[in-house]
């Protein structure tokens, strides 16, 4: 142990004091080896094993669809997960963005179209994904929304008959346990709920629930109206969000449905397991199982009853063009043979694309000074408490819509919020990708102003992307095109959406702070009056990026021709192989997209199991 002589302080020592506080320093440096989470053993599987089920990918919705599916005892299931175990920041609730751009990422980045995006460097946009146990939801920011009764019903009415919304909100009841005390009180939003699910569904409370208020009072004054339960199902209004998350720590599905089954001898789970391709038989189309790489080493593992893909929106059509199944001109011109011609593999990509509306204003003006900070981060190693325990944004949205005839919100827009002159405005819109000329004209305002980034998403996008190969090797990543706004009416409803919103400079609260907008410095916008809507048209389109809800590029419908899979997540034209992702989703929902993945989870298991006759059929 480090003896302290006490050089630096005035006071001489006989040493008490040294030693009392540098034990209570490794204390609380020791404290931090409590934060990592008991997760599940990794197995080692020799190769040629066979399986009943083959699950790849182990994010928001293989976890669950792999603890679904191994309860039923004499069925034997194989999780493949790409990545390895959640590192303690994924833990830390304030640390959700820590791991973009890491080895827990993916990484992709889009493609240049040369028409949007072109406020980012080099055109492109980052696009993380998480790779680890629990996926996404090892990276994502834990915000709770359900979306709307619409979503569903335009997925049921486009003929997808086990998507009813009556049967959607049973599922999002089955996987909830709402947790937070004094909304249980309140019936309204007891009801809204399950309350014996898996996945802890939580309030926050923040250090700065004055400003708060202010804020959701000024989302009222400009008639998003205040509302005590966003998450729930067909909201609008504002007010605060609830998030994945309990005792300070996150809680991804990996952790409610795999870290509660340790015990199940019939999962196995294989991190650091690299599928690089599923085997079909060309002359029967079925499926036989799946070539692996398990830390460098090649294998083969069969499943009896079927493979299931969870490998997400991106990686879920990319394995399946690797394995023939695919777009045939796609596959032919990288060397494939097309084993199932399936067209609208990698189609229909659809992703809530946001936009930055800057607002600045003279408040909150205090810094933390270095002891503050340090006292926070001592708090959250005691008791779990401090801002290491909230999210890092001031959990607060509003949904709302330019249409008062829609039941459904067209809009979301969430606040991050940025104290005076603080180094994080540069850092993030810099990790962003944003170019120079954007962050500065941004971090320069905040010198000597709050930023208060009112980020806007526009929820029911119809431009389409598309996800195509870059070669026939599994480890390149695949060429994503998001094509954001391509179709002319949402950079219309865009500009609308954010015009509704910048009157909010004109509310009590912003007006009592001296709020106003910030002008972004864009070389082709700088000709346009402020907040005109020329000018919005052009940082829309400009500084379009994505809120990380990337859905539907083996959407679910009633043949293959339009769509990849059955409503049953059956692939068509191949037997014995499913999807259980966000990549089955017809349409974006209103709102973001991790809870209805987690529905997607327990319905689809639900759905196996119902065809095997190990459940009752769920009917409406
Ligand atoms: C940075 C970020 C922030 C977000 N914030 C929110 C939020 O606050 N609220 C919200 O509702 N939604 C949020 N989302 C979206 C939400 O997390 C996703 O919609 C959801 O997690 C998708 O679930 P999934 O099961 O389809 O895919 P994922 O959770 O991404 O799971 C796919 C899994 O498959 C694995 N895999 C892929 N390829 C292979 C392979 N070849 N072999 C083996 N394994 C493979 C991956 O490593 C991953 O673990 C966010 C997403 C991100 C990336």
């Amino acid at each position: 142990m480090c003896r302290y002589t006490n050089s630096s302080c005035l006071s001489p020592t006989v040493g008490a004091v040294p030693e009392l506080f540098s034990s209570a320093l490794q204390f609380f440096a020791a404290a931090q080896c409590l934060l990592t989470e008991d997760w599940p053993p990794d197995t080692i599987v020799s190769d040629k094993s066979r399986f009943d089920f083959i699950i790849i990918g182990a994010g928001t919705c293989g976890s669950i669809v792999a603890n679904r599916l191994s309860e039923i005892k004499n069925w034997n299931i194989l999780l493949l997960e790409a990545g390895g175990l959640p590192p303690v920041e994924s833990n830390i609730i304030a640390l959700d963005q820590q791991l973009i751009g890491s080895k827990y990422d993916w990484n992709y980045i889009t493609e240049n179209d040369r028409r949007s995006s072109q406020g980012f460097v080099n055109g492109t946009v980052i696009w993380p994904r998480g790779k680890m146990l629990g996926g996404s939801g090892g990276i994502n920011g834990m915000i709770y929304f359900k979306g709307n009764d619409f979503d569903f019903q335009r997925w049921y009415d486009a003929g997808n008959k086990e998507w009813h919304p009556k049967i959607v909100r049973y599922f999002y009841k089955k996987l909830e346990s709402l947790q937070d005390a004094s909304q249980l009180r309140n019936p309204f939003i007891r009801r809204n709920y399950g309350l014996n699910g898996n996945l802890i569904i939580n309030s926050l409370n923040s250090s700065n629930e004055h400003l708060i208020e202010s804020v959701i009072n000024s989302f009222d004054e400009i008639s998003f109206r205040r509302n005590c339960d966003i998450s729930a199902l067909n909201a609008f209004g504002s007010g605060k969000f609830k998030i994945n998350g309990s005792n300070g720590r996150r809680v991804s599905t990996a952790k409610a449905y795999l870290n509660t089954i340790k015990k199940r001898k019939n999962l196995k789970i294989v991190t650091n397991a690299f599928v690089t391709k599923i085997l079909i038989d060309s002359v029967t189309k079925t499926t036989e199982g799946v070539e692996v790489e398990v830390q460098g080493q090649k294998k083969t593992f069969y499943a009896n009853l079927e493979v299931i893909l969870s490998a997400g929106t991106i990686n879920t059509p990319q394995i399946l063009m690797i394995s023939g199944i695919g777009p045939e001109d796609q596959l032919s011109s990288k060397g494939i043979s097309c084993k199932v011609d399936s067209p609208m593999v990698g189609k229909n990509l659809q992703d809530h694309a946001i936009v930055p509306v800057t607002v600045y204003g003279d408040k909150p003006k205090k810094k933390k000074s270095e002891a503050e900070r340090n006292f926070d981060i001592i708090r959250y190693l005691y008791n779990r408490s401090g801002p290491l325990a909230y999210i890092s944004s001031p959990g607060i949205a509003a949904l709302y819509t330019d249409d008062p005839n829609l039941p459904y919100p067209k809009f979301q827009s969430f606040l991050i919020l940025y104290e005076k002159n603080t180094s994080s405005v540069r850092e993030a819109f810099e990790k962003r990708g944003y170019k120079q000329s954007v962050v500065n004209s941004i971090s320069k305002l905040n010198t000597n102003h709050a930023l208060y980034h009112f980020a806007i998403t526009l929820l029911h996008p119809h431009s389409k992307g598309y996800i195509r190969l870059r070669s026939n090797n599994p480890k390149d990543p695949p060429l994503i095109y998001t094509n954001y706004f391509s179709d002319p009416r949402d950079l219309r409803s865009c500009v609308r959406g954010v015009k509704m919103l910048t009157k909010i400079t004109r509310t009590t609260y912003f007006k009592s702070i001296n709020g106003f907008l910030g002008r972004i410095n864009l070389e082709p916008c700088n000709d346009y009056e402020l907040d005109s809507a020329e000018y919005w048209k052009c940082i829309c389109l400009n500084l379009v990026t994505t809120v990380y809800h990337p859905v539907g590029t083996c959407k679910m419908g009633v043949e293959p021709k339009t769509s990849v899979v059955s409503s049953r997540l059956k692939v068509y034209g191949v037997a014995k192989l499913r999807i259980i992702d966000a990549s089955v989703m017809p349409n974006e929902i209103s709102g973001n997209t991790n809870a209805a993945c987690a529905m997607i989870g327990e319905r689809g298991a639900a759905i196996v199991k119902e065809d095997y006759s190990k459940e009752k059929q769920y009917s409406i």
